[in-house]
């Protein structure tokens, strides 16, 4: 035995020692935790590494993901922590993937061709695909994530423990889209519309709007509402179009969504009287005024004038501090909203380069700022980028959202945000410590040992909390939630041609037609519905698509066909789409199915609400608990429309896959409290008006 081995053999016993070289190890993740976890089974001995990630290297990734350089930076992660980890054990085979783990050829097949996955994710999406693929495949999986200090491991084991989905996770904040569109209180408002309405609206895929509202005032919705939204669709048609246009080094296209958005926009709202009954009115921002700092915001809420900007011998009696950190009475000195730096400015780092995204930002800062960075987004379009979305890394959509919801708060009398605490709030960051990401993956490692082992009663969920007294502690796995829509479904897998297999032949050849009692497997025909994701394909009742072929409907390769039995009488099944094998011949069956059939578990009727059906896998749309506030459920408008859109009651005028937008952002833009959201109980709805 070589003298590297010799100390990880005493501790892990000859036995382990001698199959970790050959276990088949998956690592989804490369960045803080997996980096950690990484150098961890590098050095322990795990010989057959495939380490998978879509993500390049960024400059403020390298604090705590130390198997990369400022050399590396732009470089895929999964290749350079791969060679970086690979020179500490020559033993050991490490394969990059720079992927999605979403991707279609990571299908079942693929999935199980490995003994454990560690799951070094940063997301909720992500990390649902994986413990649905795992479950699918019955491979075993170690969850984790950190926030903080705060930091956890979950071993999942099918049929042994709680899946990942087993336990709903909390919903996010939402906020009612008025709020956000209209009477925003609260910086966070501001930062929101920045980020998820005006981005899109600019920079996202244009879409038009105009067959959407054409169908909306047919179903007789408001028509003053819709000529409402189609005037906005117009105006900001327009903006785009002079943004696509704009000369380099002209400031015009900018002024003109500047003049949209916090001037005539503000105008239209003002118009509204009854809006401002109870609340303070917002002021229409003067880009000349502010630009010359000669603008100057009067503040009903205060009663009193504020020199916005124009310097110091006017200090604004109260209220409204455009930057800064409070908002409080005595801070006088913080409401130097001119370019002259503040008391608070000058201990917030002016003048220092290294703090300058910590620095407070005069409006006049905010301007420009908000030229600039428009400026730049309108080029990148120009230079043949298609859309442009909000990332906390990509320092133009930062600058662009910290301006637009700095000059936003100020036309609302909200105090604004340095452009470091924009990033934090919009970015949903809670910054990553890199001794929790070092201790989680530690106990990756260890809970992953006991996995191999199969000492299943040694696992452990392990908490790392924020207790100095008890910095650790375990609980015992619980067993699987029966009702999990997960792991308590069955999971078989088709290989096919799925431009030649129609529904009806994987449907009822799955089903099988006997009795369901031979050795053959199936449940013999009975009564289904058939979903993929939320969308719904066929029902006993509607069965237009029976005779489609898979690939008409986008059920291709990665994908699953959910089957879900009308009478409540078994377990959904749940059909993985895989490729055929590619020595299959070319006049053979382009549909094989799993053989015996799968038999899904009788199951105890559920009582369900009368008429509502057990809802569609709801596998998309939700992001991370743990580090990232997770997005919002859908809502149901309409119980029969799986169809991927959000209520037609929303009154942003956005089209699905900007509604889709917003969702993915973490935030349901609800118009009142009593909307209805699917999976109500989960939702906490903050009131914020
Ligand atoms: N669907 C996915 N497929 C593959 N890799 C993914 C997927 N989703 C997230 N990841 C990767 O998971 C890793 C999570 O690492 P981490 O939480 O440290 O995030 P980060 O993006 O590196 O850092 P931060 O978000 O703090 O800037 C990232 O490297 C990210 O690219
Ligand atoms: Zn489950």
């Amino acid at each position: 035995m070589s003298g590297r081995s010799r100390h990880t053999s005493a501790i892990l016993g000859p036995e382990l020692a001698a199959r970790l070289p050959e276990v088949k190890v998956l690592l989804v993740g490369a960045g803080g935790i997996g980096c950690e976890v990484l150098k961890n089974i590098v050095l322990a001995g795990f010989g057959n590494i495939t380490l998978l990630d879509l993500d390049t290297i960024d400059l403020s990734n390298l604090n705590r993901q130390f198997l990369f350089r400022k050399k590396d930076v732009k470089q895929s992660k999964a290749m350079v922590a791969a060679k970086t980890a690979s020179a500490f054990n020559p033993n050991v085979r490490i394969h990059p993937i720079h992927g999605n783990i979403k991707e279609p050829q990571f299908d079942i097949s693929w999935f199980r061709g490995f003994d454990l996955v560690l799951n070094a994710l940063d997301n909720l999406d992500a990390r649902r695909h994986v413990n649905k693929m795992c479950m699918a495949a019955d491979v075993p999986l170690m969850e984790s994530g950190t926030a903080g200090y705060l930091g956890q491991v979950q071993p999942i084991v099918k049929d042994k423990s709680e899946c990942f989905d087993c336990v709903p996770k909390p919903t996010p904040k939402t906020f009612p889209v008025c709020t956000i569109r209209s009477t925003p209180s609260q910086p966070i408002h501001c930062i929101v519309w920045a980020k998820s309405y005006l981005i899109p609206q600019l920079f996202g895929e244009e879409e038009d709007s105009g067959e959407e509202l054409d169908e909306a005032e047919k179903q007789g919705e408001n028509a003053q509402e819709i000529a409402t939204l189609r005037k906005e669709a117009q105006a900001f048609k327009k903006v785009r179009n002079a943004l696509q246009q704009s000369d380099v080094g002209s400031d015009d296209a900018a002024r003109l969504v500047f003049s949209k958005v916090f001037h005539d926009d503000i105008n239209n709202l003002l118009s509204m009287a009854d809006m401002w009954r109870t609340r303070a009115k917002p002021t229409p921002l003067d880009f000349n005024g502010i630009k010359n700092g000669t603008f100057c915001i009067a503040h009903k809420r205060t009663g009193g004038a504020l020199q916005v900007n124009g310097g110091s011998s006017k200090q604004p009696a109260d209220g409204a501090l455009v930057n800064g950190d409070t908002a409080g009475g005595s801070a006088a000195t913080e409401r130097m909203l001119d370019g002259t730096p503040s008391a608070s400015g000058l201990k917030a780092g002016w003048g220092s380069a290294g703090l300058k995204d910590q620095r407070a930002l005069t409006l006049q800062d905010n301007l420009g700022l908000f030229v600039s960075s428009t400026n730049r987004l309108a080029a990148r379009i120009r230079n043949g980028e298609e859309t442009i979305s909000f990332d906390k890394d990509d320092g133009d959509t930062l600058d662009f959202v910290t301006a637009a919801a700095n000059l936003r708060a100020a036309a609302y009398g909200i105090h604004g945000k340095s452009r470091w605490e924009v990033k934090e709030m919009a970015g949903n960051i809670i910054p990553a410590i890199a001794t929790t990401n070092a201790i989680i993956a530690g106990l990756v490692v260890l809970q992953a040992l006991h996995l191999l082992r199969k000492t299943y009663n040694k696992l452990r969920n392990v908490h790392v909390q924020f207790r100095p007294s008890l910095p650790l502690s375990t609980i015992n796995l619980s067993a699987p939630n029966p009702k999990c829509g997960v792991c308590r479904d069955t999971y078989a897998e088709v290989l096919c041609d799925p431009s030649q297999v129609t529904l009806r032949q994987v449907v009822e050849g799955i089903l099988g037609d006997g009795d369901g009692d031979g050795e053959d497997g199936g449940t013999g025909p009975r009564d289904v519905s058939v979903y993929e994701a939320q969308r719904v394909l066929s029902d006993p009742d509607w069965d237009d698509n029976l005779d489609r072929d898979l690939e008409g409907m986008g059920v291709t390769r990665g994908k699953f066909l959910s089957i879900v039995d009308e009478d409540g009488e078994y377990a959904t099944i749940q059909v993985a789409i895989g490729q055929l094998p590619p020595n299959h011949p070319i006049d053979g069956n382009t549909l094989m199915l799993p053989y015996p059939l799968p038999r899904p578990p009788r199951i105890v009727k559920p009582t369900e609400t009368p008429g509502l059906k057990r809802a569609a896998p709801d596998d998309e749309e939700e992001d991370d608990i743990i580090v990232d506030v997770p997005p919002a459920k859908r809502m149901r408008t309409n119980p029969t429309d799986t169809a991927n859109t959000l209520p037609a009651s929303v009154t942003v005028p956005v089209t699905p896959s900007k509604k889709r937008k917003l969702d993915e952002d973490g935030i349901l833009l609800l118009e009142s409290k009593d909307e209805v959201v699917e999976d109500d109980d989960a939702v906490e709805v903050i009131e914020l008006d």
